[in-house]
This record gives C-alpha cells, sequence and structure tokens, in this order.
C-alpha cells in the first residue's frame, strides 16, 4: 500500500502526518502502518504516526496518534500543533475544536514564535489527578509528591493524566539511566500499571522555565514530549514550584514551547508545527516494513527557521 505523508516536528518530536480524512482503514492497519514508518532503522523512521481526522457535529477535525510500538495514545500535544497547521489549513481557519481519542482540545493559529515558526496554540486538559482512570493501583487515589513502590527509583512522583498518563519527578540534575530505568518498568505493564505510562525527570530552571526530559510510553527516549511538558507544567503549580496563570518556557533536548496552566487544570501550550519534507512510501503491511520512498517536497526554509530557534537556546 502506498501512502502519502508530511514529515513534520513539534519541538523535535518527530511524526509522520496522514491526511485520512474519508479514509476507511482498520485501527489494526494504522498500528502497523505505524511501526513501519517509525522504524528508526527503516526507510522514514519517527517517534510515531499522526492522523488528520475527520470532525463530527462539534469538531472540525480530528487527530489520532500511534506510537512507534503501534499503540494509540490518549492525546500527542507536540503530534497535535501538527495536525492543528494541517487541519486549519485544508478548512481556510484559524483556530478550531479537534476530536482527540477520549477527549478534545482548542487549536488556534498564533503569533509565529521566530521569523518563520509556523506556531500553534493549543488548550487541553483538565489535567487529572485521578489514579483510578489510568488505572494505577497502587492504594491510594492520587499519587502527589510521593515514591511509588514499583518503581525502580524512590524518588517522588506526581501522577497525572491529560488524558494520557504521566509521571513526573522534580530532579537536580536528569540521570537519564534512571529515567530509563523507571520508564522501562512502566513499558513492561505490571499488574498495578496494566496501561503503562509516559515519566519524566523535570529540572526547575528558575520561576519560569522548566527542562523537561521525557521516557515515553510505546516509544522510548524522545527529545521532546508535548503531553508531558503540560503535565509536567500543571505538576510543578500544583506543588508550587512554578506559578498558575503565569507563562513558563518549557525547554526539552528538541527546543521551547511556552506553557500556562490554570488551577482548573487547562494548560495552554504555544509553540512550533514545522514541516520537513512530503513524499510517499510503500508499506507492506505484512511485515511492517516501509520500502520504496519517494520525496516531493523539502521545506528546508522553515528547517532553517526551526534551527535558528535551537541554536539560541
Ligand atoms: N509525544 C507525545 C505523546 C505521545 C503519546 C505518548 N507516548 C503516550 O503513549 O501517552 C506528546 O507530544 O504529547
Amino acid at each position: 500500500m502506498r501512502i502519502d505523508f508530511i514529515k513534520c516536528h513539534g519541538s523535535g518530536n518527530d511524526f509522520a502526518l496522514v491526511d485520512a480524512r474519508g479514509v476507511a482503514r482498520d485501527d489494526g492497519d494504522w498500528a502497523v502502518v505505524a511501526r513501519a514508518l517509525a522504524d528508526r532503522r527503516g526507510a522514514v523512521g519517527s517517534d510515531g504516526l499522526l492522523l488528520l481526522t475527520d470532525g463530527d457535529g462539534q469538531h472540525a477535525f480530528g487527530m489520532r496518534m500511534f506510537n512507534s510500538d503501534g499503540s494509540e495514545a490518549e492525546t500527542c500535544l507536540n503530534g497535535l500543533r501538527c495536525v492543528a497547521r494541517a487541519g486549519l489549513s485544508a478548512l481556510g481557519i484559524d483556530q478550531a475544536l479537534v476530536r482527540l481519542k477520549t477527549s478534545g482540545a482548542e487549536v488556534r493559529r498564533d503569533p509565529d514564535l521566530a521569523p518563520g515558526v509556523v506556531t500553534i496554540g493549543e488548550l487541553a486538559g483538565p489535567a487529572s489527578l485521578e489514579l483510578d482512570d489510568w488505572p494505577m493501583t497502587i492504594g491510594r487515589h492520587q499519587n502527589v509528591q510521593m515514591p511509588i513502590a514499583g518503581l525502580p527509583s524512590d524518588r517522588a512522583f506526581t501522577a497525572v493524566a491529560i488524558p494520557n498518563p504521566h509521571l513526573i519527578a522534580f530532579v537536580d540534575a536528569i540521570d537519564e539511566a534512571e529515567l530509563v530505568a523507571a520508564g522501562e518498568a512502566c513499558e513492561a505493564a505490571p499488574h498495578w500499571l496494566p496501561n503503562r505510562a509516559n515519566v519524566s525527570f523535570v529540572e526547575v530552571r528558575g520561576p519560569d522555565a522548566l527542562f523537561v526530559r521525557t521516557h515515553e510510553r510505546g516509544v522510548g527516549l524522545t527529545d521532546s514530549c508535548g503531553s508531558a511538558m503540560a503535565a509536567s507544567l500543571f505538576a510543578a503549580c500544583l506543588t508550587e514550584r512554578a506559578d498558575f496563570d503565569a507563562e513558563v518556557t518549557l525547554f526539552n533536548r528538541g527546543g521551547l514551547v511556552k506553557g500556562c496552566a490554570a488551577p482548573d487544570g487547562m494548560v495552554r501550550l504555544s509553540g512550533n508545527a514545522t514541516w520537513e519534507w512530503e513524499g510517499s512510501v510503500e508499506v507492506d503491511l505484512d511485515r511492517a516494513l516501509a520500502g520504496d520512498f519517494r520525496v516531493a517536497r523539502h521545506f528546508n526554509d522553515e528547517i532553517a527557521a526551526w534551527g535558528a530557534v535551537i541554536e539560541g537556546v
């Protein structure tokens, strides 16, 4: 099967984005396409697959996101900016309500954060602390700033769903091996955490700056995770490391986004949605392999504009 897609990224979290509006395809097939296009040893390579999907009576369009292991996530906030750019542009509108797997989000075109950097604002949430929904069965209904016995780390974690599940620990300095060990313990889907979780270590870099490093569910370490940045900002405000209703810069290995969390759990992010190239690829569904691929267009100006942003970080 031949698939047309755009290779894009939000803050260095990179995706293959497919316009799937009007396309009837099994979820199982999309999971295989995700594994094929996200395979870093394969023809394309990415952190996951994004689908721009049809809207409904309430939503202008929808988004689905598949991790590189083929699992479907409830949301993806770096990916949402990319899907929003494609959806807003396809419909010729500046803002929209977007349908997600289990929730919705508002998106809008924001002023460019730097010359030539297409920028999208998104409002997601409310962030929830209720563990029964994950489910996470650890003998309490919330986990704010407390160690979790099943993890190979005795740090204090805060559990936030937005609505995908995140475990967040504030640290003085990020120990990547420790982060990976905690992430992999969650990836094993232990009996107390059957739906797994994203795990982030966060450094507080002043009253209005956080640095977030994430081991993503279904992927592993990524350069950036938008929902982790949103969940980390909410956790930082909740534990008085940052202020509600104040703008905070959320740095990561891939760049940065601007964020603002409200006490009701709604989190606003504003960041890039950058096109790298567009093309098509042959996917062998039986073997989950991406084969012959052709690039129709490179977006070198956008790549350079984003490059200038991260050079300054
Ligand atoms: N990178 C994403 C989140 C992708 C989904 C996540 N791995 C999960 O399974 O919850 C983001 O930018 O939010």
